[in-house]
């Protein structure tokens, strides 16, 4: 089963994302894989330095070479071993991050349609003064987040949403406004419930 986590900068996925593998590897009896995107091979690490200078349609080609390698070499094996994997962003960042680089939606939508559609998509939702907080205390902010900003990306996010819902994709809203990470996990644990009781748990 492969799980999306999807926000904007700020709004919680790495935490959240650790936490809930943390809690899925208690229930489960199968492996739970933890991963993010851009990935952690050289391509997705070159794209982590590269964004300050590649922009547009070539970082949007570029995110989704690396995507289609993290599908066809680390998730679609971790999910033939059985496993739960839990991605730190997926398709629905492009359809915001592209975005803000001035790609049009349709055009990212293509390069991506083809990529493996995940069980659950999850979408983190907190207030924009909260995330606005958080970014200000970051160090550093990378160019696309320098570029954006909490109100504009949420906007966006609720247009990839709402397109994603249009091509069947499974996907959630996860309200996290006034709640702790393990709140929110716990939230999330309800809404996998189902898909849960379809796999085995140790
Ligand atoms: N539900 C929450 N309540 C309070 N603080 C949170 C919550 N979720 C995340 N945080 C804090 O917000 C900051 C940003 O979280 P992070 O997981 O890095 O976000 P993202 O991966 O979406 O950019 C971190 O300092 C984290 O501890
Ligand atoms: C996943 C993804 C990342 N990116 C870019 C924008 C970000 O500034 C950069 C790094 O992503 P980010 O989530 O900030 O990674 P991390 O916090 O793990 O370093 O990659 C895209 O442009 N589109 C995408 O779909």
């Amino acid at each position: 089963m492969l799980i999306v986590i999807e926000g904007p900068n700020g709004v919680g996925k790495t935490t959240i994302a650790g936490l809930l593998a943390q809690r899925l590897r208690h229930r489960a009896g199968q492996p739970v894989h933890l991963t993010t995107e851009p990935t952690r091979t050289r391509l997705g690490e070159l794209l982590r330095e590269a964004e300050a200078v590649i922009h547009g349609r070539a970082l949007a080609l570029a995110i989704a070479a690396d995507r289609t390698m993290h599908v066809e070499d680390e998730i679609i094996p971790a999910l033939d071993a059985g496993g739960i994997v839990v991605t730190d962003r997926y398709v629905q960042s492009s359809l915001v991050l592209q975005r803000v680089d001035a790609v049009d939606l349709r055009e990212i939508w293509s390069y991506n349609r083809y990529v493996l559609q995940p069980a659950i998509s999850l979408y983190l939702v907190d207030d924009p003064q909260v995330i606005v907080g958080r970014l200000a205390a970051r160090r550093r902010l990378t160019r696309l987040e320098a570029t954006g900003t909490p109100q504009r990306e949420l906007q966006l996010y609720q247009q990839a949403f709402d397109f994603l819902d249009r091509q069947s994709w499974h996907q959630a809203m996860i309200d996290c406004r006034g709640r702790t990470p393990e709140q929110v996990v716990s939230a999330i644990l309800d809404t996998l419930a189902p898909l849960l009781a379809r796999t085995p748990a140790a």
